[in-house]
Order: C-alpha cells, then sequence, then structure tokens
C-alpha cells in the first residue's frame, strides 16, 4: 500500500507521451500541443483605423476650433478589406476611413466622424487632434513571433483563436490515446431492463463514457464483462493489443470474484502499484505493458468518480505530455468539520462558496457514494491525520467541471 503521492509520482515516471501529429487548427481543440507555435504576423499586420471617422494629418488641424474650423477636401475612402491602391493624405485633404481599414499614406490621426461636419467633400473640423489619435500602429496587440503556444499546453479556444488569427492553418499535437474500458461485475445490468434482485444498474459505463466524451476523447471502446476468471484475461489481452490505455472499473479488490490483478499478472504486465492509502479507492492497480497503461479502478461508482478527476486525469495528461500534469489543486477553507481517516486520504465532495473574504468556502458533503458526491462542486483532499478538520481549515481541493 502507497501513498497518494506517492501514486501520482509513480505515474509520472512510468508514462511517456506518445507520438504527435498535424492537425488543422480548427480540429485541434483540447488537444496538447507537441511543438511552440510563434505569431508569424504581427497583430495589426498593417496600420489600421479604430475608427469610422477620416484620416488626417495632424499638423493640418493644428488651428482648428469652433469659432474657426479647418475645412479639408475629401480625396478618397478605405474601407476595411480594401486592398488595392491607397489615395495619399496631402496637406489640406482627407480621406474617408472606416474601422480596420489600411491608413492612408500621409495620414497621421483619425477624426471620429461625429466630431466633423461633412458637405460632400468639404470636410470641416472644429477641433485639432493628437498625432497617432484613433489608429493602431502595426504590432500595437502582438509582436511577431510572440510565443502564442508552447509545447505541453492543453489548448482551448483562446489558443486555437490566437494560432488561427496569427496565420497557422495547422499545428503538431500529440495523438490521443486509444481507450478500452472494461467495466466487469455479473450484478450490473443496463437501464430498460427490469433488476432482478441482487442486480444494479449500470453507473461506471456512463460515468467514465461521459467524462471522457466531455474532454473530447474520441477514441474509446467499450466493453462489459463478467466476473469471471477467463473473461476478464480474455478481455483484457485483447484490450492491452488494441490500445494505448485500457481503463477497468470493479474485480481489483481481495474477493473471489475480483479477477483484474491477477490476469494483469498472468498477461506479463509490470505491476507498479496496488492499493493506495485513500478512501475511497484503495485497491487502485497501476500496471504496464509493453505499449499499454493499465488503470483498475474499485467498481464503487464513487471511487470511480474520484479517480477519474485524480488518476485518469493524470495518467491522460501525461499520455499527452502535457507540462503541467492533473489534477490542477487549489487552496480553500473549509466551511465546515470533516471527519477523517488517520491512514488514509479521504477525497471529499463538496460546494464551493465564494466567502466575502475573498477565499473559496468548501462545503463539505459527507459520504462517499456517487449518489452523495455528484453534486459537489470540488473535491477536497482530506490528509491522513487523526480527528476531525474543523472550520475554517486550510485544504487542497481540485474541481469538478
Ligand atoms: N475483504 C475485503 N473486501 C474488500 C476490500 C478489502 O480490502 N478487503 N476493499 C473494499 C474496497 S475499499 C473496495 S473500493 C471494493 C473494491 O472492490 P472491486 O474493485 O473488486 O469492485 P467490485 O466489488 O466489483 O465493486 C464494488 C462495488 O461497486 C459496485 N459496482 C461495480 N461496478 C459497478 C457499476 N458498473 N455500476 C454500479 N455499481 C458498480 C459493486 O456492485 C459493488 O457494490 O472492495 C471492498 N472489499
Ligand atoms: O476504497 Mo473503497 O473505494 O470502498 O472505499
Amino acid at each position: 500500500m502507497i501513498d497518494v503521492d506517492e501514486a501520482l509520482s509513480l505515474f509520472a515516471e512510468h508514462i511517456d507521451p506518445l507520438e504527435s501529429e498535424r492537425l488543422a487548427v480548427t480540429h485541434a481543440l483540447g488537444r496538447v500541443s507537441a511543438t511552440e507555435a510563434r505569431a508569424k504576423i504581427a497583430l495589426p499586420p498593417f496600420a489600421q483605423s479604430a475608427m469610422d471617422g477620416y484620416a488626417v494629418r495632424a499638423e493640418d488641424l493644428a488651428e482648428a476650433s469652433d469659432k474657426e474650423p479647418v475645412e479639408l477636401r475629401q480625396v478618397g475612402e478605405v474601407a476595411a478589406g480594401d486592398t488595392g491602391r491607397l489615395p495619399r493624405v496631402n496637406k489640406g485633404t482627407t480621406v474617408r476611413v472606416f474601422t480596420g481599414g489600411r491608413i492612408p499614406p500621409g495620414a497621421d490621426a483619425v477624426v471620429r466622424q461625429e466630431l466633423v461636419t461633412a458637405d460632400k467633400s468639404r470636410i470641416s473640423f472644429e477641433a485639432p487632434v493628437r498625432e497617432g489619435k484613433d489608429l493602431r500602429e502595426v504590432g500595437e496587440a502582438l509582436a511577431k513571433d510572440t510565443v502564442l503556444v508552447e509545447p505541453g499546453e492543453r489548448l482551448d479556444e483562446r489558443h486555437i483563436a490566437a494560432l488561427a488569427m496569427c496565420g497557422h492553418a495547422e499545428i503538431d499535437v500529440i495523438r490521443q490515446p486509444a481507450i478500452t474500458l472494461l467495466v466487469s461485475g455479473d450484478e450490473v445490468i443496463s437501464p430498460g431492463i427490469e433488476l432482478r434482485p441482487g442486480e444494479i444498474y449500470d453507473a461506471n459505463t456512463p460515468l467514465l463514457s461521459s467524462w471522457l466524451g466531455m474532454r473530447r476523447y474520441r477514441n474509446i471502446e467499450i466493453v462489459q464483462l463478467e466476473d469471471d476468471r477467463r473473461t476478464v484475461e480474455k478481455a483484457l489481452r485483447k484490450a492491452l493489443d488494441q490500445s494505448d490505455l485500457v481503463v477497468s472499473t470493479g474485480g481489483v479488490s481481495v474477493g473471489d470474484y475480483d479477477f483484474f490483478t491477477d490476469a494483469a499478472d498472468t498477461l506479463g504486465l509490470e505491476t507498479i502499484f496496488w492499493k493506495v492509502r485513500q478512501r475511497p479507492g484503495k485497491p487502485l492497480l497501476f500496471a504496464k505493458g509493453e505499449q499499454t497503461i493499465f488503470l483498475g479502478i474499485p467498481g464503487n461508482p464513487g471511487a470511480v468518480f474520484i479517480s477519474a478527476y485524480v488518476y485518469l486525469r493524470r495518467v491522460l495528461d501525461l499520455l499527452e505530455g502535457t507540462s503541467e500534469p492533473g489534477p490542477a489543486m487549489h487552496r480553500g477553507v473549509l466551511a465546515g468539520p470533516v471527519g477523517r481517516s488517520a491512514k488514509r486520504v479521504s477525497w471529499t465532495g463538496a460546494n464551493i462558496r465564494y466567502g466575502e473574504d475573498g477565499k473559496v468556502h468548501l462545503e463539505p458533503i459527507s459520504g462517499h457514494r456517487l449518489s452523495q458526491v455528484y453534486r459537489a462542486d470540488a473535491i477536497v483532499r482530506v490528509p491522513a491525520r487523526e480527528g476531525e478538520m474543523e472550520e475554517g481549515d486550510v485544504v487542497e481541493w481540485l474541481a469538478i467541471k
């Protein structure tokens, strides 16, 4: 039996990232970048107007006032997206411009249209304008070659937008793991069928497949198994052959019908650990084949829920080469007492309240069953120690989302 932190670091020691593949940036959402990507262009890439108005030479308007307005002659127009030859702003002239359009040569400021009186091509200005007013310089928002994405970053909508607007059509990302879920248990049946005494409805298949689906993992095969030594062995062998990651639920404890630890041995896997000082999820198994990672999670759906957020998160992050493998832990204060074990970490569900003190307050939910923790916003890590934890004690927590 090992500690939670040791378990987490053993994953890091034993799991290498998969190889990379090239994808269209628009298809890379949720994937982990395999490279550094820099801005191919500056933003904005050309000097552009920040307003609908008139491009001018600031010096022409130096004497303008409401009593003695300065009149300039409009000699052209530039709209956003105009790519042709630009009219020039010479002394005494102005060019009509629109937001996002190029600044014509000669101009050094823009006057917004509300501030002028226009009579056909005679535009009259009643105030001076500061040089540079209402125009955007090249590279003002972002310099060319700015790093947009580091290797090991998981791409969200911000990265996708930044890459696209800086000229990247494609990006190298780590391949997604092929995953097989082995859901075991003779007692487990699917909803829609009436329960007989001794049977329960399957929580782990919908739980894990949805958890993975929410995180955009697509290459998933689900196999439901009976508690039979040969069946488990055969299914595990096949899963190991065809996947990068095998995740099982149930059948990993010490009962006469718990076959996963034996099957892993028989199939020549290296057991890295079995059993972690924690509640729930004590008989967690981590084993390793030549090409495949095997994570055996105890069947209790509350343990599956927490193991997904803590351990599956870490395994996937490592397989995908993220630079900061999860779970991301935060700090907060307990909003009520919580029981703990002297020997095991207790993963406890909690609801988040934001206190007037600006801190995150965690209201613990008692019980480790899925039906108890499934309304939680957070999972609190209650360290192993004698006695209760009190309201106000600082704890580590991870977000459920
Ligand atoms: N003598 C001992 N017995 C047990 C120990 C122990 O140390 N000594 N550990 C207990 C702990 S802690 C856990 S956790 C469980 C884990 O057992 P398994 O991984 O073998 O899981 P199962 O027995 O297959 O299932 C546990 C529980 O969860 C229910 N279950 C299983 N699959 C599903 C599913 N897909 N959907 C809904 N519910 C499911 C199952 O019916 C059991 O009630 O072992 C303890 N025993
Ligand atoms: O360690 Mo087990 O998940 O029942 O509590």
